[in-house]
């Protein structure tokens, strides 16, 4: 990327609505936890996969295996958690929607509870030392603004799920306003969404935004069938929706009819070889039609990635303009799970940076 370029993208401002937590961990974070814990023997190489290399989906999978040795414990949490926010906002995003699976370790004493409260408690202390910041140097948002959805790993079946989707609900309660949603992820490949069905109804019943990983592999018509009846409130991924790719009109016609955002992730697909090459990515499909389109990491630390090369890379390959890139951008505002005050501040920091970085 040609440094003029570069600038352009970091300055967009942006929103990033699909990051899972441990996924996002950067390689500074993990050399400070491979210190901590240098009895595990974990090395660089096997936390992250550089952009030239490709994987099979199951070997990514193993990626978050080794990293979640890493991460056992409170105190991990909450340095990882910070450090993900920080080096977000530090890539230009305004409004950052994280995920991630809350774990039990006994050795550490690490509960879902306490994953959970250590996941908000970095929140508010990003707020907190962001609005420091602009106090002292009175310049601009230092930090972005948050918010969590919990996700339900689907490898764990349907009891953990329930569990997941009780705790979720209990901290949206609590946890004014931070705690908005529940997410659907873990290995395509494994288990079928329909047992898991009732989970997520409890989940929208309660008020819980749904953003669930959909179609990311060929063989899951049939569940994505089932739970875009939800209907679920995002998308991650839809890589296999439509026919061309073994989808069907049906599906196509569900996610159209209740026009319902797609988060995309170029490099993860690309790098986990469930999309051949950047030029045959599905945003191109979706994108065509006008449909909702969210450019998002997914796994910004194992993927070797960030925001702003994925917009980037979608500009390049699909030959958007500077102004298509900012309505890109500028689009993902109307999908975010935040409230309409927050949605409007959004729009309004939009606005006045528009003339700034578009010139
Ligand atoms: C590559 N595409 C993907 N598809 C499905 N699930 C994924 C994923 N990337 C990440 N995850 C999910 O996020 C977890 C890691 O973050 P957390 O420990 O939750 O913060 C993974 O274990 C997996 O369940």
């Amino acid at each position: 990327m040609d440094t003029e370029s570069a600038l352009f993208y970091r300055q967009l401002p942006k929103v990033e609505l699909h990051a899972h937590l441990n996924g996002s961990v950067s390689s500074e974070t993990m050399d400070l936890l491979m210190k901590r814990k240098p009895h595990l023997n974990i090395e660089r190489g096997m936390t992250a996969i550089l952009r030239e290399q490709r994987r099979s989906l199951d070997e990514c999978f193993q990626v978050f295996k080794v990293i979640h040795q890493l991460v056992d414990s409170g105190e991990d949490i909450l340095l990882v958690a910070k450090a993900v926010i920080q080096e977000f906002a530090a890539d230009g995003v305004k409004y950052l929607e994280l995920r991630s699976t809350p774990r039990e370790v006994t050795e550490t004493g690490l509960t879902k509870q306490i994953y959970i409260e250590t996941v908000l408690e970095a929140i508010r202390q990003c707020k907190q030392e962001g609005v420091d910041i602009d106090v002292r140097h009175t310049g601009g948002i230092s930090t972005c603004l948050n918010r969590f959805l919990v996700a339900v790993d689907r490898r764990h079946g349907p009891e953990v799920a329930m569990e997941t989707v009780k705790l979720a609900e209990d901290f949206m309660l609590c946890s004014g306003g931070t705690v908005v949603g529940l997410d659907l992820s873990g290995d395509p490949t494994v288990g079928h969404g329909k047992t898991l069905l009732p989970a997520l109804q409890k989940a929208k019943n309660c008020g819980l935004k749904l953003a669930l990983h959909l179609s990311e592999v060929p063989s899951q018509r049939d569940e994505s069938e089932l739970l875009l009846n939800l209907p679920p409130d995002r998308i991650g991924h839809g890589t296999f929706l439509h026919p061309e790719v073994g989808g069907s009109d049906s599906l196509v016609d569900k996610v159209c009819k209740q026009n319902i955002p797609i988060e995309m992730c170029l490099t993860s697909n690309v790098i986990g070889q469930t999309v051949p090459s950047y030029d045959k990515h599905h945003f191109q499909y979706w994108y065509n039609r006008g449909h909702p389109c969210v450019l998002c990491t997914d796994d910004k630390g194992v993927f070797s990635t960030d925001l702003s090369q994925e917009y980037q890379l979608a500009a390049s390959t699909f030959k958007l303009s500077a102004e298509d890139v900012w309505n890109l951008s500028q689009q993902a505002i109307g999908c975010t799970f935040a409230p309409e005050p927050i949605k409007q501040k959004l729009e309004k920091m939009w606005a006045e940076l528009k003339q700034q970085i578009l010139q």
